[in-house]
Parts: structure tokens; C-alpha cells; sequence
């Protein structure tokens, strides 16, 4: 049977408690995801407020934080097997079951009521489901089927259409525009990583797409979702709000992914060396596409 410490280096701290449950809310998830949310709105917004602004950035980002260290806790076995994951404070024990709740409830319930106090009630219903599908539906599919990524995709995907919400008159075409270009976007990122971290994901009996459909059919996977990337940005620019530099700017991002992807498809391709890249630029990928969100607004003046 598992046991957590296994593969983990149970013992060992990655630094002080602070730092442990810093961890414990995934900053570069949480911060990414927030971004997006906040980006949108202000791509959205006319007039744009402030106070609106702010509160969907710290309420999202508080809810995201909840539902990485609900995640956290039910993870703690497989994290503790990952050598990416070890480190967690709960996957080495140092965070247990109680201050796992306390802390994920506290982040949840402020972020809610700053969503609900000052945004709009569907940005704040539509932070709840994410919350749900991540935290729950997600975390407990994560285990079981490779099918999860697609399901973890959807929580992705919504804080931007958040950000949209709670702008004053949201329009539909950007809501769906920018839901489309995230989860492709993921497609891209996701099973990348699940090329790069195979050994980890088989070490912890994870079945990621690499390990369940194999890796050739996985780089397929990344190359389809890099064209589906480039076929919502059009999308943003045909049916939504965005201008023709904020189009063609993303329409060259997910060229550059495209041509990376193809490039990937080759039999002589070092797999993780090319997933390593593939997942680098999606990084880039999505700092551009918050900077193009916000800049957008400058092309309608
Ligand atoms: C199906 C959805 C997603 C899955 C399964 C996923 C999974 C992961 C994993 C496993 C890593 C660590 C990769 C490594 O170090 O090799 C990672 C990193 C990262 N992801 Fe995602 N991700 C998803 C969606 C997102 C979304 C929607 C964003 C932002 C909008 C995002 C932003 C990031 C960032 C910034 C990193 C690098 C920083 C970090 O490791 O914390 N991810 N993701
Ligand atoms: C408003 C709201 C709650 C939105 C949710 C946004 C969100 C957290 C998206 C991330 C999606 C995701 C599946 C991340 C990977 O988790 P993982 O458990 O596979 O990553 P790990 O292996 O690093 O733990």
C-alpha cells in the first residue's frame, strides 16, 4: 500500500512554515489563473471601475488558493511520490487534515463574499463551479482516468469568462471566444507536461495522457491543440472585441506553437527535451495573451 512518505522526502522542509503554505496555494497557478481573470476584465470592462477590478483580483486569486490546497491535501499521496511534489507540506505531513481545512475554508469564504461584495453575482457563481469542478471533480478524477485533464480544463477556462462577467455588459463572443482559447490553450500545455513529467506521473500511478494513450499519440494531441488555439484567437477577432493587432498578435503565438508542435511530431525528436520547450512557451504564451487583453482596449479608442 502507499504510504506518503514514499519517494517523498517526508522529513525535509522546503523552507519555513510561512513558506509551506505559500506552497500550499500552487503561487504560480493561483497567480497565472488570476491574471487571466483580471485581464479579461479589463478587456471586457467599459467603464471599467476600479474597486470592481480589485475585488475580482483578490477574490479570485483567494478562491484559487482555496481550491489548490483542497487539492493539496486529497494529493498528498501521489504528491509525495512525484520528486516535482515532495516538497508540499502535505504531502510530507508537516500540514495536516485540520489546518488544511481551516486554511482552504478561510481563503474560499473570503473570496466568495469579496466576489459577491464587489463584483457581480455571475462572476461569483461562476468562481463557485470552478472552485467545485477543480477542487473536487478534477482532484478526485485526477487519480483514476486520463480523461481528468480534459475535466480539469473547464476550471481553467472559466476565470477569464469570470473576468467577463463582471464587467457591466458582458458580450457573449468574448465569454466563449476566451473559454475556447484556454482550453486549447491547456490542451497545449498540459499534455506537454505530461510528456516532460512521465517518469513522475508513472512513479505515482498517475494516468496522464503520455502514460495512457502513449507518446506519439499524445504529441498529436498537443499539435490539435495548438490549431484549435489559432482558430479561437481568429475567433476573438471575428465575433469578439479584439482589434486586429491584438488578433494577429495572438494569431503569431499560436502559429509559433503550431510550427513547434509539427516540429514535435518528428520520430527522431528528443520527446521530453521537445515537451520541456513546448511547455515554456506556453508560459510566454499565456503572459502575451494577458498583455494583449489588457493593451486590447487602446485598438477601440
Ligand atoms: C488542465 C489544466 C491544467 C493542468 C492539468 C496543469 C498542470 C500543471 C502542472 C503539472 C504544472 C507543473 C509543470 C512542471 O513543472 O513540469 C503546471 C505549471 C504551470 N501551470 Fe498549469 N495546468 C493546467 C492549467 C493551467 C492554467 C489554466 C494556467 C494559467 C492560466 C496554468 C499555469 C501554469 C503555470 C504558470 C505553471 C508554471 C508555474 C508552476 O509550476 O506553478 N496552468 N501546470
Ligand atoms: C476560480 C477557480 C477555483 C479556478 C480554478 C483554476 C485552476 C486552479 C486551474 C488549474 C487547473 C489544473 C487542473 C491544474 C493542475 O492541477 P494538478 O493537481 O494536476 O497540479 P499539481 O500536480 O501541481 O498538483
Amino acid at each position: 500500500m502507499a504510504t506518503r512518505s514514499a519517494g517523498g522526502p517526508r522529513a525535509s522542509s522546503s523552507g519555513s512554515r510561512l513558506g509551506l503554505y505559500i506552497d500550499a496555494i500552487k503561487p504560480g497557478i493561483t497567480v497565472s489563473n488570476t491574471a487571466t481573470a483580471a485581464a479579461a476584465y479589463v478587456f471586457a470592462a467599459q467603464p471599467f471601475s476600479l474597486a470592481t477590478f480589485l475585488g475580482l483580483l483578490l477574490g479570485t486569486a483567494l478562491v484559487i488558493a482555496s481550491a489548490c490546497v483542497v487539492n493539496n491535501h486529497v494529493d498528498r499521496d501521489i504528491d509525495a511520490k512525484m520528486a516535482r511534489t515532495a516538497h508540499r507540506g502535505q504531502a510530507t505531513g508537516q500540514i495536516g487534515a485540520t489546518a488544511s481545512f481551516v486554511y482552504a475554508a478561510a481563503l474560499g469564504v473570503l473570496g466568495l463574499l469579496v466576489l459577491l461584495l464587489l463584483t457581480t453575482p455571475a462572476a461569483a457563481i461562476t468562481g463557485v463551479v470552478a472552485w467545485l469542478l477543480y477542487a473536487v471533480v478534477y482532484t478526485l478524477a485526477k487519480h483514476r482516468t486520463p480523461h481528468a485533464a480534459l475535466i480539469g480544463n473547464v476550471p481553467g477556462a472559466l476565470p477569464p469568462v469570470a473576468g467577463v462577467l463582471a464587467a457591466p455588459t458582458p458580450r457573449p463572443a468574448d465569454a466563449i471566444a476566451l473559454f475556447a482559447l484556454l482550453v486549447a490553450w491547456q490542451v497545449v500545455h498540459f499534455y506537454a507536461i505530461s510528456i516532460r513529467r512521465r517518469d513522475d506521473y508513472a512513479a505515482a500511478d498517475v494516468p496522464v495522457a503520455a502514460l495512457a494513450y502513449g507518446v506519439t499519440h499524445t504529441k498529436r494531441l498537443v499539435l490539435a491543440g495548438a490549431v484549435v488555439f489559432l482558430l479561437a484567437a481568429l475567433g476573438l477577432g471575428a465575433f469578439g472585441s479584439a482589434g486586429p493587432v491584438a488578433t494577429a498578435v495572438l494569431a503569431i503565438c499560436a502559429l509559433v506553437m503550431l510550427f513547434t508542435a509539427a516540429r514535435g511530431q518528428r520520430k527522431d525528436v528528443d520527446a521530453t527535451a521537445w515537451a520541456s520547450d513546448v511547455f515554456g512557451q506556453t508560459l510566454v504564451v499565456i503572459l502575451v495573451l494577458c498583455a494583449v487583453l489588457v493593451l486590447g482596449p487602446l485598438e477601440r479608442l
